[in-house]
């Protein structure tokens, strides 16, 4: 059985995509940047913790399958992470505004004694934002609880000049990636069907 190890709506919504039946594990693991540490790195070791945190609550059940995923918005080797409130999303937004940053998703698969991970590294570019729009967008909400204070699926996908990358690994979860991991572990991803039913 696989579990999906988050509290997101949107990733469990992006792996819904993928036709699967999972379970839902609320893992809380500190996201926290050590000294020295690669974004890269970061981001990877924080999807582990939270596979590896979700994986001890289910290891006896056997053929457990455990995802766990993280987000980071890199611009210059500087990694946002969820802004704590409206005055630090307004920064963010100031500071990718006119820039060239970088997405990187992290997915880590974990069973008892095997482990597949994939690192998925988009590019966005944002249009020069007015102060106007900063202040407009950051009392929406949206950024709140985001990765770099934007959504793109959202109100910012109107500030994207161009994307190189994954939609939905921007989103929080590379779809095309993920069903590649899953697949080895015998799990086979399908197309929902239309009629709404799994
Ligand atoms: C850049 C970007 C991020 N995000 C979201 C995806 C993630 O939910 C969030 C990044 O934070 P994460 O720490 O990766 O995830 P989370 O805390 O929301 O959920 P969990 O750890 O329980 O799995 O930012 C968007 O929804 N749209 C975007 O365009």
């Amino acid at each position: 059985m696989l579990h999906l190890a988050s509290k997101s709506p949107r990733r469990r919504e992006l792996l819904a995509r993928l036709g699967l039946d999972f379970g839902i594990l609320e893992v809380d693991v500190p996201e926290q940047r050590a000294p020295g540490e690669s974004p890269e790195d970061y981001v990877a070791r924080v999807a582990r913790e939270k596979a590896g945190a979700g994986l001890l609550r289910v290891v006896a059940v056997s053929g457990a399958v455990v995802l766990g995923s993280d987000t980071e918005v890199v611009l210059d080797d500087e990694v946002f992470g969820k802004p704590a409130d409206a005055a630090e999303a307004e920064a963010m937004l100031r500071r990718l505004s006119g820039r060239t940053h970088r997405v990187l998703t992290a997915v880590s698969l974990v069973s008892a004694g095997r482990e597949a991970r994939v690192l998925v590294a988009s590019e966005v570019a944002f249009a020069a934002l007015s102060d106007a729009d900063i202040a407009d967008y950051a009392a929406s909400g949206e950024p709140m609880g985001r990765a770099g204070a934007y959504a793109i699926q959202g109100g910012a996908e109107r500030f994207v000049t161009r994307l190189a990358g994954s939609y939905s690994g921007v989103m929080g979860l590379p779809l095309h990636e993920t069903a590649s991991l899953l697949r080895e572990f015998g799990i086979h991803a399908r197309t929902p069907r239309a009629d709404g039913g799994a």
